[in-house]
């Protein structure tokens, strides 16, 4: 085409182009802790098929019949305890946001990028953001789902929402999803670097340090999800950065739900146990969240902290999740610069 040849004729309406949008996407949050936020937030998660992958006919009247009824109400009071009060939301949503801005600011040197961020459930939707992305003129679209490890659950069903927005487009942008991190140095690296300066900050050396992962049901490990694998990579990688064997640096399995059996160890059980075998000091990381929320703040700075110590314990630390440190950031950055390779 040369430079005389207009693109669109005068009377077509006005398009922009050119552009290149990175969307990151966690898992999602309810708006507020009341009773219909957390229900509409709990409903969207837990029908979603990659999340919960038992027949509707057997899972919607256990969803509608008990679940929706009830665990809002709990939930909701969960949330109240780790609540960003001064904005009125989750840390979450709290952190997510920073990432992204954080995140803009260092690909300042591409200004033909765009940095956005949504949530899987809740607000803001994949679709609302992909779609704002795409009226800035954004071409093509990296989307980046927030976890370090794939899980169907998690990774898939981001990647499927996102798709599915995608279907109702007459002029899609296209689209790159990021792969899982699980093995890469930067991540390893910041981890290793948050654990040692975080224990550096105590007056006392932890007997055990227990990485925590979210957990997924042993039938969906069973049936080929590599997500174990990817949490037990990280582990290994993590053991060799740091020096340390299996007996100093566990890995168990947190955030249990329903009556299945899921991966194990359970991170409630062991902690349990090895207070109660006389280990006194211990402190626990969640490698496989990229922001802290309930299930690191409540889940685990809160309920098996109280555990440890109820259970002959001493000493419990919570080690933060990489959030929007400088650490945190360039693992972020590394994954992004290297998906963008061809486009910038
Ligand atoms: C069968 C149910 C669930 C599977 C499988 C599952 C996998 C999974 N989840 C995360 C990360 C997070 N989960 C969070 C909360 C949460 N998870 C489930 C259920 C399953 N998760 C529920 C019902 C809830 C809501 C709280 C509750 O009712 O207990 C969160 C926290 C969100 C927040 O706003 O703070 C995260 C993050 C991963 C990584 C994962 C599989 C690998
Ligand atoms: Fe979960
Ligand atoms: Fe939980």
């Amino acid at each position: 085409m040369t430079d005389a040849e207009p693109l669109f004729p005068a009377s077509h309406p006005p398009v922009k182009r050119g552009r290149i949008g990175v969307l990151l996407v966690n898992l999602g949050t309810p708006d507020g802790t009341d009773y219909k936020s957390m229900r509409r937030y709990l409903k969207e998660f837990l029908m979603d098929r990659r999340v919960i992958e038992w027949s509707p006919f057997y899972w919607y009247p256990i969803l509608f019949g008990i679940v929706l009824n009830k665990r809002p109400q709990k939930v909701g009071k969960a949330y109240e305890t780790i609540w960003n009060k001064e904005l009125d939301e989750s840390y979450l949503r709290t952190y997510t946001r920073s990432q992204t801005e954080k995140l803009a600011e260092r690909l300042r040197d591409h200004p033909d990028v765009v940095v956005d961020w949504g949530m899987r459930y809740g607000n803001p939707s994949i679709a609302e953001r992909l779609n704002a992305l795409k009226d800035k003129g954004c071409e093509r679209i990296l989307l980046f789902p927030l976890y370090p490890q794939y899980a169907a659950a998690t990774t898939a069903t981001v990647n499927d929402k996102a798709f599915d927005a995608l279907k109702a487009m007459r002029w899609q942008p296209a689209l790159r999803t990021v792969p899982p991190y699980h093995d890469q140095p930067a991540y390893v690296d910041a981890l290793a670097n948050s654990i040692t300066s975080h224990l550096a900050t105590l007056d006392w050396e932890p007997e055990v340090v227990i990485t925590s992962f979210h957990g997924i049901p042993q039938s969906y490990f069973d049936k080929g999800d590599p997500y174990y694998c990817q949490c037990q990579k990280t582990a290994r990688l993590l053991r060799d950065k740091l020096g340390w064997d299996d007996s100093k640096l566990m890995v168990t399995f947190q955030s249990r739900f329903g009556p299945e059996e899921w991966l194990k160890p359970y991170t409630d059980k062991t902690v349990e146990k090895l207070a109660q075998d006389g280990v006194k000091r211990i402190a626990v990381l969640n490698p496989g969240f990229v922001s802290d929320c309930l299930e690191t703040l409540e889940e685990i700075a809160g309920e098996a902290a109280e555990s440890f110590h109820h259970n002959g314990g001493e000493k419990f630390a919570h080690i933060p999740c990489l959030n929007d440190s400088d650490g945190g950031m360039d693992v972020l950055e590394a994954q992004v610069r290297r998906e963008l390779m061809g486009w910038i």
